[in-house]
C-alpha cells in the first residue's frame, strides 16, 4: 500500500518527538539505576517507573501535538497497580519525571498532576482492530535489557485501517555505527539511534541527540554464508536451538547476534545483519506493540517480515498478533531460502517431539 508522499507526515513528526522525549526519560532512569550500587537485581521498580513514565509522556505528547478528536492508543501498561495503596511514592516519582522531561524540552508549558499522569497512562487501553486509526506503543520494549544496562527501545507505530502506516524506534543504547562485527564495535562509542518509517516513504535513521536523518536500507547479501543473524538475548523469549538449526541449514556461518528489544529490527533495517529469527515457546501470544513499529521500520527499508508460514504479519486483530509459529525477517533475496529452512526445521522439531 503506497501512500501519497505527504500522508502521515504530521503524525510522524509527533511520533518522533514523543519517542525521543520518552527515550530521554528512560535514559535518566537507567543512568541512576546503573550508578546505584545498592540496586538489587530483582528490584524491578526502576523499569516500572520508566515504563509508566514513558507511556504517560508519549500519550501526552501525541495528544498535545495532534489535537484530534478521536485518540486511540494500544499500549502495554495501565494505571491499575499505581492506584493501589502503597504506590503513592512511585506515582510521585513518575509524575516528577514526566514533568521534568517535558520542561527539559522547552516547548511545553505543562505541569501535570498525579491524576493527569494516571489518565494519560490509561488512554492506552484501546483494543485496536481493523478500523480507524490506533497508535501502538511499547513504552519500554526489552525491559530485561533495560535492567541489565543493555539494549531497549521505545516503539511507537500507527495503524490505519489495520495496516501499520508509520513507526518510530528510539534505541538509546544502540551504537550509531554498525553492530555485529567485533572489529567495528570496538570503535562504536557513540550510542542513541532514532529510526523512523512512513509508508511509501522509506526508513531513516538519526542520532537521538538530533543529527539530520539519513536513509537506511536492509543488507543486500544474497549468500547466506556472508549473513549474520539476530535473535533475542533471552532464551525464554525465543528458541535458540531452533534458530541455530535453521541458520546451519541455510548456510549461515557467523554466530548469532543476541540483543534485546526491537533494536533488532532497527539494526536489520540499516543492514547490520541480514536475518532476524524469533520462535517463542509454545503457547506464547505475540503482542502488536512488540512488532508494529519494528515491522514498518524494516519493510520500508526494503526488508520482509513474515510468520513462519511466510504470511505477512497481521496487526488488525486487536492487541495480539494472531500467529503461533514465529517471526522471520530478512531481505527479498534470502527469504525463499530461509522460509524453506524454517519449515524443514519446524517439521524436524515436531517429528523429534512425537513418540515413535
Ligand atoms: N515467553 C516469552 N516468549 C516470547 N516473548 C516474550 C516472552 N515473555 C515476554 N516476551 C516479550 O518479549 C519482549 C522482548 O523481546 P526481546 O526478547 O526481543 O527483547 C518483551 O517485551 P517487554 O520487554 O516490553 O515486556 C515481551 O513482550
Ligand atoms: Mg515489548
Amino acid at each position: 500500500m503506497a501512500a501519497p508522499p505527504a500522508s502521515y507526515q504530521k503524525e510522524l513528526a509527533a511520533a518522533r518527538k514523543a519517542a525521543s522525549l520518552a527515550a530521554r526519560l528512560c535514559q535518566s532512569v537507567q543512568k541512576s539505576l546503573l550508578q546505584s550500587d545498592v540496586q538489587s537485581k530483582a528490584d524491578r521498580s526502576p523499569v516500572t517507573v520508566a515504563d509508566y513514565g514513558s507511556q504517560a509522556l508519549v500519550s501526552l505528547v501525541l495528544k498535545t501535538e495532534l489535537s484530534s478528536e478521536s485518540f486511540s492508543l494500544v499500549a502495554e501498561e495501565d494505571s491499575g497497580d499505581l492506584r493501589k495503596d502503597g504506590s503513592q511514592e512511585t506515582l510521585r516519582r513518575i509524575t516528577n519525571l514526566v514533568n521534568d522531561t517535558l520542561s527539559s524540552d522547552g516547548t511545553y508549558n505543562l505541569s501535570l498532576s498525579e491524576e493527569d499522569v494516571l489518565v494519560a497512562i490509561d488512554s492506552g487501553k484501546s483494543e485496536g482492530g481493523p478500523h480507524g486509526r490506533h497508535w501502538v506503543l511499547d513504552p519500554i520494549d526489552g525491559t530485561k535489557g533495560f535492567l541489565r544496562g543493555d539494549q531497549y527501545a521505545i516503539a511507537l507505530g500507527l495503524l490505519d485501517e489495520g495496516k501499520v502506516v508509520l513507526g518510530v524506534l528510539a534505541c538509546p543504547n544502540l551504537p550509531l555505527a554498525p553492530i555485529g562485527h567485533s572489529e567495528i564495535e570496538s570503535l562504536a562509542t557513540k550510542v542513541g539511534c532514532l529510526f523512523s518509517a512512513r509508508i511509501g516513504a522509506g526508513t531513516y535513521m538519526q542520532s537521538l541527540d538530533g543529527s539530520p536523518p539519513s536513509k537506511v536500507h536492509v543488507s543486500n547479501i544474497e549468500n547466506p554464508a556472508d549473513a549474520s543473524f539476530f535473535e533475542s538475548f533471552e532464551a525464554a523469549h525465543s528458541l535458540h536451538d531452533l534458530s541455530s538449526s535453521i541458520a546451519t541449514k541455510v548456510g549461515v556461518q557467523a554466530p548469532p547476534v543476541r540483543i534485546d528489544s526491537q533494536a533488532k529490527y532497527g539494526a536489520l533495517a540499516r543492514g547490520d545483519g541480514a536475518i532476524y529469527l524469533r520462535f517463542p515457546h509454545k503457547g506464547y501470544r505475540e503482542k502488536i506493540w512488540d512488532h508494529a513499529a519494528g515491522c514498518i521500520v524494516v519493510t520500508e527499508a526494503g526488508g520482509i517480515a513474515t510468520d513462519a508460514a511466510g504470511n505477512a504479519l497481521d496487526f488488525s486483530k486487536g492487541r495480539y498478533l494472531d500467529l503461533d509459529t514465529g517471526i522471520i525477517v530478512t531481505n527479498a533475496k534470502l527469504m525463499p531460502l530461509l522460509l524453506n529452512a524454517v519449515q524443514s526445521s519446524l517439521k524436524e522439531k515436531v517429528q523429534s517431539a512425537s513418540p515413535l
